[in-house]
């Protein structure tokens, strides 16, 4: 597997966002350390899914930059994206990564040390973990696991562990002292006034 970027940018397709026009403005600044993961609304169909990774792909490919599809991993194979990202209402790790080959990236969610050791066994390339601080971009999360809940994954597995869940450039230091490898965000780039100074911001910090 060709070495995994730090900063990892989660398409943000909630109504009012504009999940290209981020991508477009944070491509040139961050490119050198961008993974974008392509994940929709449960409510989006497949056809819609198969629609942004393609936008998605062709935008950064000039880059180089991979794509990973969050959930749907048959986008991700009818795509060409470089892999997918599961989690617990998801394929099974195993089971993803016979969909996706042995080549793919696959990321698996995880927010303790035996889940994470078991989805690593199972063939999972990297994890993300969290959520790290509390954010309103999903519903439905448990509580956050703070610095010291990602240190412990980190401590247990040998894969590079990405933080989620309310990360902010401000955050990096903390989490990159823990262990983690780099970072998944939405609002703090959808949301950012300056995506791409947001963008710039991001990568100092993880870099
Ligand atoms: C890098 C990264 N980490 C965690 C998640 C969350 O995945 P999951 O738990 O399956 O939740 P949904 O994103 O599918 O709602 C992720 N997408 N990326
Ligand atoms: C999909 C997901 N899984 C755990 S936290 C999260 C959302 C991360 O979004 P934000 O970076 O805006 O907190
Ligand atoms: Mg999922």
């Amino acid at each position: 597997m060709p070495s995994l970027g730090r900063l990892h940018l989660i398409t943000d397709t909630r109504a009012g966002r504009d999940p290209l026009a981020v991508l477009r403005a944070v491509l040139p600044v961050a490119h050198t350390q961008l993974v974008v993961q392509v994940r929709v609304e449960d409510s989006a169909t497949d056809r819609q899914a198969y629609e942004l990774t393609r936008q998605v792909l062709a935008l950064g490919a000039p880059y180089g930059v991979p794509c990973l599809v969050n959930d749907r991993l048959h986008v991700a194979l009818a795509t060409g994206a470089a892999g997918g990202h599961v989690g617990a209402d998801d394929l099974p790790v195993a089971a993803a990564r016979e969909v996706l080959g042995p080549a793919a990236v696959l990321g698996a969610t995880a927010r303790e040390p035996a889940t994470a050791l078991a989805a690593v066994t199972a063939g999972a390339s990297y994890l993300g973990v969290g959520p790290c601080r509390a954010t309103a971009t999903k519903d439905g999360l448990p509580p956050p696991i703070g610095v010291a809940g990602l240190r412990a994954v980190v401590e247990a597995v040998e894969v590079p562990v990405i933080a989620i869940g309310g990360v902010t450039a401000a955050d990096v230091p903390e989490l990159r002292a823990a262990g983690a490898y780099g970072v998944a965000v939405v609002g703090a780039l959808s949301g950012a006034a300056d995506p791409a100074r947001a963008a710039a911001e991001l990568v100092r910090a993880l870099t």
